[in-house]
């Protein structure tokens, strides 16, 4: 972990604006170096937006953001991308690679290769046997092709890890199992995370701190515990309601 009295990410006054869309206002926002941040909100507020400016797959229209005190704006994508992993829904692997191919991809683009070892080490992490390593993508199951996406982004051992919808496409099941890995991950690993996910039950049960989007804006910034305790104002509230009437009915049910 890197010193924590410079914030991992610094956004200041950071917007963007697609013609007459203001796609995201004007966030200032401190991330803590080791925090679990998940971003929520309605479809269209911002939060994949917000996320993607992080590492330059999206320019602002205004503002800076910093990544441990440096201007992203200043930096060589393939540097930032490193210090920052990536997964998104549907993580995108290359179907006529094997997975030890895609896992490797990032280094491959700047012409450094992933040892035998340090793939197997990777697909151990995420809890995959290593013998998947020789198999292609269309080989494994949903579950374990996102799990190969998580690998893919911790190859070049990021500070970070940035999650765009990481399991939106997975059972009930295998999301609760790999959330819980990627919990683990950031424990171990001592990275900073910052997760978008449209399920407030996820950023309840994984986050440290929960920011709530609305129309481009962050409309709430506060723990878990104190959504829970009614914080956050009314769109955190109506996020929260769902997960709260589904514990109330289950808890009805049970004999
Ligand atoms: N390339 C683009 N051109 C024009 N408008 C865009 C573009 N990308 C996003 N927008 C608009 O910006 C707003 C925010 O989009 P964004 O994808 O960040 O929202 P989101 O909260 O991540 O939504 P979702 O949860 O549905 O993925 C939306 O109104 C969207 O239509």
């Amino acid at each position: 972990m890197a010193d924590p009295h410079i914030p991992f990410l610094h956004f200041d006054n950071v917007g963007k604006r697609y013609g007459e869309t203001i796609a995201v206002k004007s966030v200032a926002l401190s991330i803590t170096p080791g925090s679990f941040v998940a971003l929520v909100g309605a479809s269209g507020s911002g939060k994949s937006t917000l996320l993607k400016m992080v590492n330059r797959l999206i320019e602002p229209s205004q503002g800076q953001i910093a990544l441990e005190g440096m201007d992203v704006s200043a930096m060589a994508p393939a540097r930032l991308r490193r210090r920052l992993g990536y997964v998104f829904q549907g993580i995108g692997l290359f179907p006529h690679f094997t997975i030890a191919e895609n896992i490797g991809i990032g280094p491959r683009l700047e012409k450094s290769r992933l040892s035998a070892a340090r793939i197997e080490e990777l697909l151990e992490l995420v809890a995959l046997d290593p013998a998947m390593a020789s198999r292609m993508p269309a080989e494994l199951s949903g579950g374990q092709r996102q799990r190969v996406g998580v690998a893919r982004a911790l190859a070049g051992e990021p500070h970070g890890l940035l999650m765009d919808e990481p399991f939106g496409a997975l059972d009930p099941v295998t999301r609760d199992a790999l959330g819980e890995k990627v919990r683990e991950l950031h424990r171990q690993l001592k990275l900073t995370t910052i997760m978008v996910t449209h399920d407030m039950a996820e950023a309840l049960l994984l986050a440290d701190r929960v920011l709530v989007m609305d129309q481009g804006q962050i409309v709430a910034d506060t723990t878990p515990r104190q959504l829970l305790a009614g914080d956050g104002g009314d769109v955190a509230q109506a996020l929260v309601a769902v997960p709260r009437a589904q514990a109330r009915a289950l808890a009805d049910l049970t004999p």
